[in-house]
């Protein structure tokens, strides 16, 4: 089994630049980072991510040479390998490639789903201010909101807004059919039955919770991996759209399949293949490249539209 090898680092030029102080910090915690990196340790950042006042821009991330394989996977190749990249602050950047190409893998660990070896914020205040959409969620009971499409749906059910849709407490009660007299067996018995939504009205739930997450004000990333694949084409052009309008202040990650809408609008496009950063460019730059996997990925979705018309 490898062990976690990523070496990633998020600069944040801005703030080192304002605050003396904290570039203090950083360049103390950097010193240490070769150390930390060898003995294969997880340090906890020491900052918290700075307030919005103070660092209104999104996020940037810089990767210098990320080699990353999963603690438990039994494969010989590594997921991410030698990955360089830059993202900066305020951008739209959408990263495409072929199935298994690495896409996933690079989006949680810029949302530290996955842990590098070393970082310099709390994990905990990076969160706060980071908003992961991704295929693989948990729905809670009484998320809803108008900009993620699901108000339409909601008010339709018997209950609307009120409905339990994942009701956890009975998951969670499941656990402890051998302990009848658990406080939570009589929370079980209130909730008489799931209610089943579908798979696109399930992301449209996850899409206006992260909405109701950007109310905070404090989001500064916003990584989307794949939250439309089960979402209708207008569902999905009015999910894009709104994220897109939202976009002041914060640096966003795209992960899709489907060239057209969003490729057209990023301010970067990475295209990954094998794990690696195969092409880096803006939709034009890259199409310009004939024999690119960009123009090849992107050629094989417009001529199957095509050969449907
Ligand atoms: N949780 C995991 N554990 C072990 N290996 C994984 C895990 N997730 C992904 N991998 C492996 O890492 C590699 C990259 O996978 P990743 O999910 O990042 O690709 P992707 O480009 O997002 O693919 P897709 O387009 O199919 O979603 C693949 O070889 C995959 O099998």
């Amino acid at each position: 089994m490898q062990s976690s090898t990523a070496n990633l680092r998020n600069t944040f030029s801005n703030l080192m630049d304002e605050d003396c102080e904290t570039k203090k910090r950083i360049g103390k915690l950097q010193s240490l980072y070769s150390a930390k990196e060898i003995k294969n340790v997880m340090e906890d950042g020491e900052l918290d991510y700075p307030h919005e006042k103070s660092h209104p821009e999104g996020m940037s991330f810089e990767l210098s040479d990320v080699n990353f394989s999963y603690p438990t996977t039994q494969k010989k190749e590594s997921s991410l390998s030698s990955v360089n990249l830059k993202i900066h602050s305020g951008s739209v950047v959408v990263i495409v490639g072929s199935n298994g190409s690495g896409k996933s893998t690079l989006i949680r660990l810029l949302s530290r789903l996955y842990e590098p070896t070393s970082w310099t914020y709390r994990t905990t205040s990076l969160r706060e201010s980071s908003i992961l959409l991704s295929q693989d969620h948990n729905i809670f009971p009484m998320d809803s909101a108008e900009k993620g499409g699901a108000k339409e749906f909601i008010e339709k059910l018997d209950k609307g807004f009120d409905t339990i849709i994942h009701p956890m407490v009975a998951i969670a009660a499941n656990k402890l059919e051998h302990q009848p007299d658990h406080p939570l067996q009589e929370e079980k018995k209130k909730i008489s039955k799931k209610s089943n939504i579908s798979g696109g009205e399930q992301q449209r739930v996850v899409a206006a919770r992260a909405f109701m997450r950007m109310n905070s004000g404090k989001i500064r990333f916003v990584a989307v991996d794949e939250p439309t694949s089960a979402l209708d084409s207008e569902g999905e052009l009015q999910l894009f759209t709104r994220l897109l309008e939202a976009r002041e202040g914060k640096t966003m990650v795209f992960v899709t399949h489907r060239f057209g809408y969003l490729t057209k609008h990023a301010d970067m496009i990475v295209c990954m293949k094998n794990g690696t950063v195969e092409e880096v460019g803006t939709h034009s730059e890259l199409y310009a490249n004939k024999t690119g996997e960009y123009t090849k990925l992107y050629n094989i979705q417009a001529n199957a539209f095509l050969a449907d018309s």
